[in-house]
């Protein structure tokens, strides 16, 4: 049975603060030209073939990858919350994962682990890699990332724990700056009794051990 769709007005926790909410809009125009600026400054040719139609390919894959701002977790989910008498760990992992860091604007790339335990409801699995795409498809610090990610779950299930693991590679760190193209960053988010029971949280993180590789 479909539960009452749960209200993003009423628990949303990356209600996300776009400017363009107190800004006048941008157009599409005046992103095609900021992109041929940057070009410009770039000592780059904008009128050159093969860059012709970069400024318009620039803004369109920009907006694809933070699509996840015009998205809310009602429509995303569709009705996808059932009634279930379980509460044992329900743990979806290695769920592929692409980020932009709000610091640069360069991808994150890794997988993403979500555990939960249903007090009564549990939600569609494939939910649960919508969910982590949906966040994933903002700019973003990985912190918050996965912070957005159990606090989601937590509030449309209430369940008596969430806890979610990213592990990422950022190639901001990979292919400028520090140039570390072997590091990964590992953050977590556990709630309720991921966070109170030690033995809860081992379970989970036993689950999970493995060696993190990206296979894109
Ligand atoms: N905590 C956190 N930091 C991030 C994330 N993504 C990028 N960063 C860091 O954000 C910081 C920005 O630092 P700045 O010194 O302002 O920028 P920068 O000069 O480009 O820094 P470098 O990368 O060290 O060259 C860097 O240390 C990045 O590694 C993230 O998801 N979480
Ligand atoms: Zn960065």
């Amino acid at each position: 049975m479909t539960l009452s769709q749960p209200k993003s007005k009423d628990y949303n926790p990356a209600l996300p603060r776009l400017i363009s909410r107190s800004h006048p809009p941008v157009t599409e125009e005046e992103m095609h030209q900021a992109v041929r600026t940057l070009l410009l400054g770039l000592g780059e040719d904008p009128d050159r073939e093969g860059l012709r139609d970069t400024p318009k390919r620039v803004v369109k894959a920009l907006k694809f990858l933070t699509s996840g701002y015009h998205q809310s977790l009602d429509e995303l989910l569709n009705g996808a919350v059932f009634h279930e008498n379980t509460d044992e760990m329900v743990l979806v992992r290695d769920i592929d994962l692409f980020s932009s860091c709000e610091h640069h604007i360069l991808p994150i790339l890794g997988r993403a682990h979500v555990a939960y335990i249903p007090d009564g409801k549990v939600i569609g699995l494939s939910k649960i890699a919508r969910i982590c795409e949906m966040y994933g498809r903002r700019l973003q610090v990985q912190e918050r990332l996965t912070a957005q990610i159990a606090d989601a779950l937590q509030g449309l299930l209430q369940p008596k724990g969430v806890a979610v693991v990213v592990e990422a590679t950022h190639m901001c760190m990979v292919m400028r700056g520090v140039q570390k193209p072997g590091s990964w960053t590992v953050t977590s988010a556990v709630r309720g009794m991921f966070a109170e029971d030690a033995k809860t949280r081992q379970e989970f993180m036993s689950l999970i051990r493995h060696s993190a590789t990206f296979q894109g």
